[in-house]
């Protein structure tokens, strides 16, 4: 019997509208046992879904007399609403008679039916924050403390799934030799633009987790961002680093790559489940520089008292920055948030200070987009000491093609295909 993608994309996409939360464990399990072409029907559907829900709720409730619909029906409407809008493959009396199939009840049905017939009726929105599908509070958020147009580049970004990048292993071979073995899995990949290993993913073949050159530690998933941020800890070989909030590993590893695999680095986390994440990635990338420990990076001094050349603090956020993967982030997180995690934040880079030897650095990191956690948590950080030097790291990004705003205390990447928006701020202990 024929699987009825819809049906499963369904199912999920109302668990998310509960939960505000989609588990990639959710979506694997579906994916496991579709075939190529249903998998990626169920992957745009649901993606899409959730990316558009402010635009197609628009279009929606612009053919509703009552707005206040269940939310089954809501979503079922969505659904309809997206194939109409944005899958092309789909046939509109299939996107409206397929979706009707979903609802349950006799007269929501009949309404389903008469909103998706005459939703090609409704003329475009005109709205910024509509025609790019954000929540408006976020975008006015952004307005009060971003320029207009590093809003609208955020916001089209978000627009497009992210690539699949790979960094790869310098010290165990080359970026062509990744290129050429990828190739013959029949994967096809070329070189980053920004992060000196970087490879983009321009056709998948078969699944990463199953190529070799995962599996034989010749190369790691990461995207150009993340790929980027050792690059500002002057990093060199026998180095004492320490990398709080490391699992699971993609920085401590990339760290481990660019010293040479020669030094002390400890990657420090919250539990043992995230730990051995950390020692995962190490064991297949055959890095032995790399120590765990558990510790709370709030109270850190109270488990650590060795002092590092190198800090690294890419401390837990709101991950705004992280959309065009996790679209559903937007709609999940509010102000207070932001203030919460600041506070956090502020506490592990106060914390993680204290072990830092003079002349060191330290490096702060967040994959979000937010005054309170970026800007704010340095500034506040720097006020109330006198022994730290802001790094100005606009010539580097420049170096890496990167660009961005400078606030005077770190640097925000703005996106492109390859990058997603981060901040990156430097601080030096003056000794
Ligand atoms: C942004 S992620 C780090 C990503 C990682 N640096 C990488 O590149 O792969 C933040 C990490 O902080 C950890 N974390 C959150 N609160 C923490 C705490 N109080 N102490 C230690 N680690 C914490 C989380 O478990 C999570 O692994």
């Amino acid at each position: 019997m024929k699987t009825n993608v819809r049906l499963l994309a369904y199912r999920l996409l109302r668990k998310y509208e509960k939960e505000k939360f989609i588990l990639r464990e959710d979506v694997d399990s579906v994916l496991s046992f579709l075939d190529d072409k249903d998998r990626r029907f169920f992957k745009e559907l649901v993606w899409g879904v959730v990316r558009k829900e402010e635009l197609l709720d628009w279009y929606i409730n612009q053919l509703l007399k009552k707005k206040d619909i269940p939310p089954a029906v809501r979503v079922a409407l969505r659904m309809g609403a997206y194939q109409l809008l944005f899958m092309n493959s789909v046939p509109d009396y299939a996107a409206v008679s397929e979706t009707v199939k979903l609802v349950k009840n006799e007269n929501f049905k009949k309404l389903v039916n008469a909103v998706l017939r005459r939703l090609r009726t409704v003329p475009e929105p005109k709205e910024l924050h509509l025609i790019y599908s954000h929540p408006e509070w976020i975008v006015n958020y952004w307005r009060s403390f971003l320029p207009e147009e590093a809003v609208l580049r955020i916001m089209k970004w978000n627009q497009e799934p992210l690539p699949v990048m790979l960094r790869v292993n310098s010290l165990a071979t080359t970026k062509e030799e990744v290129i050429k073995i990828l190739a013959e899995e029949g994967t096809e990949a070329v070189p980053g633009k920004h992060a000196p290993f970087s490879l983009v993913v321009r056709k998948l073949g078969i699944s990463m987790n199953d190529s070799r050159v995962i599996k034989d530690g010749l190369a790691s998933v990461q995207g150009e961002s993340s790929q980027l941020v050792p690059f500002f800890m002057e990093l060199k070989p026998g180095l004492r680093v320490l990398d709080t909030c490391a699992a699971p590993g993609g920085k401590t590893t990339a760290i481990a790559e660019l010293v040479k695999d020669q030094g002390k680095i400890l990657a420090v986390d919250i539990s043992r489940e995230k730990t051995q994440l950390v020692e995962k990635h190490a064991k297949r990338l055959k890095l032995s520089s790399i120590e765990t420990k558990i510790a709370d990076v709030e109270r850190l001094t109270e488990y650590v008292q060795d002092t590092f050349d190198r800090i690294l603090v890419d401390a837990p956020c709101t991950s705004l920055g992280t959309a065009r993967n996790h679209p559903e982030v937007l709609r999940r997180v509010n102000k207070e948030d932001f203030k919460k995690f600041s506070e956090i934040q502020l506490r592990m880079v106060q914390q993680a200070w204290q072990l830092l030897e003079k002349g060191g650095i330290l490096l702060y990191s967040t994959c979000t987009v937010t005054k309170e956690e970026n800007t704010e948590v340095v500034k506040r950080f720097v006020s109330e000491r006198k022994d730290v030097e802001v790094i100005d790291t606009r010539d580097k990004m420049k170096e890496f093609e990167v660009e961005g705003i400078w606030d005077g205390y770190g640097f925000l990447m703005l996106p492109d295909e390859t990058i997603t928006p981060f901040y990156v701020s430097v601080l030096r202990k003056m000794g």
